[in-house]
């Protein structure tokens, strides 16, 4: 038997938009991880979001987001959150205790990320990604090990610099 440690998962959160699937899955191939996306997985499993908000409501699909949360933060891997996943009091206590990676992106910038369907809170409502994200920024900052933000610069440098974070701390 190996006497190896398992390695922690990663986690990223932060707001729609501020990259955590594109950079998330950038991390864990620098670091040779599994990559995971929370909203990837629940559109595996039970169809699109937009979808699941029309049939069960935010508060349903939040209930499914827990579930699928909880059990991808066990997982070593590097884990990219659903931007709504810090409203739980349990995922929050389970991502103190992880390293966990926040990524910021200001609004001018997120403005032209966010075109297309996909998120059914910002969807035709300029305004909402803002105000979802000043009621959100204390949950972040709670569980947060280390922020980026991602509004500007190259990609590929804040890469490398997120990806030299993660090998000192996981
Ligand atoms: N420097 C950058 N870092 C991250 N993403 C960027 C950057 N520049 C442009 N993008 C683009 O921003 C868009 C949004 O990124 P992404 O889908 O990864 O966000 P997200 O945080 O996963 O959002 P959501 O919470 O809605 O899933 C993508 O199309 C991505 O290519
Ligand atoms: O910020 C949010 O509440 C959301 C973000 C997305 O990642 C999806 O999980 C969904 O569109 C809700
Ligand atoms: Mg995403």
């Amino acid at each position: 038997m190996s006497n190896q440690p398992v390695p922690k998962t990663i986690a990223m959160v932060g707001p729609m938009g501020s990259g955590k699937t594109k950079i998330g899955r950038r991390l864990a191939r620098d670091l040779d991880r599994p990559f995971i996306d929370t909203d990837q997985r629940i559109v595996a499993e039970h169809g699109e979001i937009a979808g699941i908000f029309e049939r069960v409501g935010e508060a349903g699909f939040r209930a499914i987001e827990r579930e699928v949360v909880a059990q991808a933060l066990t997982e070593p891997a590097v884990v990219s959150l659903g931007g709504g996943s810090v409203l739980d009091a349990d995922t929050r206590a389970t991502l103190r205790d992880l390293p966990t990676i926040y990524l910021t992106v200001s609004e001018r910038v997120v403005r032209g990320r966010l075109r297309g369907g996909k998120r059914p809170l910002v969807q035709n409502d300029p305004d909402a990604w803002l105000r979802i994200f000043t009621e959100r920024r204390a949950l972040y900052e709670e569980v947060a090990s280390v922020r980026f933000d991602t509004s500007a610069g190259h990609i590929t440098a804040l890469g490398g610099k997120i990806a030299a974070w993660a090998k000192e701390n996981s």
